[in-house]
């Protein structure tokens, strides 16, 4: 077992019968969709909101049954991942790419529960690159912008050089920051910047977190 198997497979237990749950996306969220598929199989009934085609094709293949999120009203709890967290519980996120779909989901969920392994705990956010969806017309120019104010903007490519494409059609601007000193003005400033369609910075948005280690124990972070 390493972290993120034991904080993936710990999520469960934020987990009731009959629950519609928000899925977030990536290499954290793969174990708790397993274990999840496991109780499906035998038999519980739950709903899944996917938060990227990942996340969909996964649960595609686990029969993990799945709505859509225009066709819910409302999400009990949204497991997802998390690139950095810090002790205030705000989070760097969009490593995979899966940001706007992310918070999206996560805005509408009245529980939020983030998984990482204890690699993902730091003091001050920004070692982690952070990412900012921007529309593809005119991306140049956001770039611009951002490196003006020593953001420091790298266009996110795939494995083939070509630019990262979002699962809604936009890029990926990763910001070189290596430390934030204050996320909320920054959050503040990108929020209002043309262009950008949203970014990493997820804050007051997760209630509690569940940080696996790699001997399997898992630590609880909650928000005070
Ligand atoms: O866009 C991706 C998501 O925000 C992920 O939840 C985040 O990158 C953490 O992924 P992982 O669990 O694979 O480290």
């Amino acid at each position: 077992m390493n972290g993120k198997e034991a904080a993936g497979k710990k999520a469960l237990e934020e987990i009731q019968e009959g629950m519609t749950i928000g899925l977030g996306t990536g290499s954290t969220v793969y174990f708790f969709l397993k274990a999840l598929a496991e109780k499906v199989a035998a038999g519980f009934k739950i709903t899944g909101v996917a938060t990227s085609q990942q996340t969909i094709e996964l649960a595609k293949k686990w029969n993990i049954p799945m709505r859509a999120l225009n066709e819910v009203t409302t999400i009990d709890v949204t497991i997802d991942g998390a690139d950095e967290v810090d002790p205030d519980l705000t989070g760097i996120k969009g490593g995979g790419g899966a940001l706007l779909y992310e918070k999206m989901v996560a805005k509408v969920s009245t529980r939020r529960v983030w998984i990482v392994d204890s690699s993902k705990k730091v003091e001050q956010l920004g070692a982690f690159p952070l990412p900012v969806e921007v529309i593809p017309f005119g991306w140049k120019h956001v770039e611009a912008a951002l490196s003006e104010k020593g953001y420091l903007p790298k266009l996110r490519r795939d494995s083939e050089g070509h630019p990262y494409v979002t699962d809604a059609h936009h890029y990926i601007l990763d910001l070189h920051l290596h430390s934030i000193a204050d996320p909320v003005l920054l959050a503040i400033e990108l929020d209002h910047l043309t262009g950008v369609v949203e970014h990493g910075l997820f804050i007051g948005i997760t209630e509690k977190v569940l940080v696996g280690y790699p001997d399997g124990h898992v630590e609880t972070m909650v928000k005070h």
